[in-house]
């Protein structure tokens, strides 16, 4: 059975959605979670896009050892010499240098004639294969390429080192039937495409991105670019989950396999989920709260004599626990190290030591504590707290009908001081918003808000996920505590210390270019 080469593509492309902004911490974890589920090579980020992306993909290639690290490139020196930096200590260093090869993007972006960007693909090849062992070239936007053209770059890359050839779907565009017949016409047509794996890299803006990976696999391809949950540029790429399961349940179709541990799919997408706020939908295939619910009664009779007349993917196969009823408020420090350890972070004794007050308060509050308040709670002290400029010290909201509802706050602010203000507004959360916005004195625009609860029941930890925009730069924020109204002015805050971050490293970044 072949082996396919599963590419994660989250910490890049998944990163480049829309309103996703990962601090540093966040990406690490999420970059450790990737090499428990057995991804062969982790896209870390763009280099040489900003200081924040060269250190995340830095200390990613230093850290990962089971897994290929690499960087997105463009094809010139100056890319590929920041990413050799960023890339060189890593266990397998691959540099991914793309450049586009459709009439479209040629003329009106890179402004270029197809012999220059020949000429510029090859150029970069070469002088990357001086540094790089393994270098992946990316034809982008092959689909609405010329197809006897991306054959005469597909031929000169490799002439000149890639060993590693992808044929992204860069706008969605393509049909599994057409993807499958330009891999047939590259490996008819380049007299050299053995000395190269194929890749397929396709984006969801007609829904067909899984189906065309598989189809592109079928026709040929060794390496799938996916990102988990199918998060991504635009309506987002190939979601990991759909293809690692369906190519194991359906391995006597497509004859192929991958080195996914597939166990760790539901806690992959979970972590993925929470980092970024973007909400799995319940009827997303694999991993969705429904997918595995079963609400009509032929149904349920039919699992009930014989699962497999409805179920073709058992839960257990991508870690869903029946019952991840966990630990409650007698539980003491080992059960819930153990737990921790269990769901696959080990922490240090001083991070069980916070944890486990913030653990305690929630459980004397709340009768259940399942894994994913577990994990809420992981991520909001160890993760959330790596950017603090702001941190809240103390909320009380005074709401009376028809009246208007007063916010009073103490923060901590970037210069350690601590402040108190009171503000008034419509609704709480807007009361609890005009009042931070006056503490950090400048306007921030609330672009989005939603409100989730981790688990059903009337204690369940609330989850809010907000977008803002503030000095000219979007962020996402996240927070969660078990009241909305506190969980709402943490994931405000937690928006502004992103941006804050993010104006820091420009800042510095400036500073090195002076
Ligand atoms: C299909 C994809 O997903 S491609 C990856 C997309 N991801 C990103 O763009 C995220 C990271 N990007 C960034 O941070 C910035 O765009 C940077 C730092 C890379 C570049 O920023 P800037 O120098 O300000 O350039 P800007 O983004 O406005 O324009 C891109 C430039 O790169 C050129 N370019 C685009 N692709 C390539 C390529 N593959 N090889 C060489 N040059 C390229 C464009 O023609 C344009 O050049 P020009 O300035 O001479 O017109
Ligand atoms: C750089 C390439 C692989 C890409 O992201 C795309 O074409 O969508």
């Amino acid at each position: 059975m072949r082996k396919i080469n599963i590419f994660d593509t989250t910490l890049r492309d998944g990163e480049q959605s829309a309103g996703i902004n990962l601090n540093h911490s966040e990406k690490m974890e999420v970059a450790r979670q990737l090499e428990r589920l057995g991804v062969d090579i982790i896209e870390a980020g763009f280099p040489a896009s900003s200081k924040g992306d060269f250190r995340a993909v830095k200390e990613i290639a230093d850290t990962i050892r089971n897994c290929s690290v690499t960087g997105l490139s463009r094809s010139n020196m100056k890319d590929i010499d920041i990413s050799w930096e960023a890339l060189k200590d890593g266990a397998e260093p691959r540099l991914h240098l793309f450049i586009a090869t459709s009439p479209i993007h040629m003329q009106y972006k890179l402004k270029m004639t197809p012999e220059q960007v020949l000429q510029t693909a090859v150029d970069s090849v070469k002088y990357a294969a001086q540094k790089f062992p393994i270098i992946q070239f990316s034809a982008e936007d092959a689909t609405r390429s010329d197809l006897p053209f991306l054959a005469q770059v597909v031929k000169a890359v490799i002439d000149a080192g890639a060993t590693v050839i992808n044929i992204p779907d860069t706008v969605g565009y393509t049909t599994p039937k057409e993807y499958g017949q330009i891999f047939t016409y590259l490996k008819e047509n380049v007299p050299n495409i053995g000395k190269a794996i194929l890749s397929t890299h396709c984006h969801d803006d007609l829904g067909m991105a899984v189906a065309n990976s598989l189809s592109a696999v079928e026709h040929g391809a060794g390496q799938v670019e996916c990102t988990i949950n199918g998060i991504g540029e635009r309506a987002g790429n190939a979601a990991l989950e759909e293809i690692g399961v369906a190519l194991h349940i359906r391995n006597d179709f497509y004859q192929a396999k991958t080195g996914l541990n597939l166990q760790q799919i539901k806690k992959t997408s979970t972590l993925v989920s929470k980092l970024t706020g973007v909400i799995v939908p319940p009827n997303k295939a694999v991993i969705g709260k429904n997918a595995f619910a079963h609400e009509s009664g032929i149904h349920q009779d039919g699992i009930l004599k014989e699962k497999s007349t409805y179920e073709i993917i058992s839960p257990e196969l991508v870690g869903v626990a029946s019952n991840d009823m966990v630990l409650g408020k007698h539980s003491g420090r080992h059960a819930f190290r153990n737990r921790m350890e269990e769901l696959g972070y080990t922490l240090t004794t001083e991070e069980i030591n916070n944890l486990f007050v913030a653990f305690k308060e929630l459980a004397d509050k709340k009768k259940e504590i399942t894994d994913d308040d577990l994990l809420s709670l992981l991520f909001e002290e160890k993760l959330g707290s790596s950017v603090k400029f702001y941190s809240l010290k103390s909320l009380q909201v005074q709401y009376v009908t028809h009246q208007v509802t007063t916010a009073t706050i103490s923060m901590t602010t970037p210069e350690n001081e601590e402040v108190h203000e009171a503000c008034t507004g419509s609704g709480s959360v807007e009361a609890i918003y005009n009042t931070l916005e006056r503490i950090i004195g400048s306007k921030v625009h609330l672009e989005d808000y939603r409100i989730q609860a981790n688990t059903g029941g009337r204690d369940a930890l609330a989850e809010v996920f907000v977008k803002i925009n503030f000095q000219g730069m979007t962020s996402s924020g996240r927070g969660s505590a078990q009241d909305v109204l506190e969980a709402s002015a943490k994931a405000y805050i937690n928006a502004v210390n992103r941006i804050l971050l993010q104006q820091q490293y420009r800042e510095e970044l400036q500073n090195l270019v002076k």
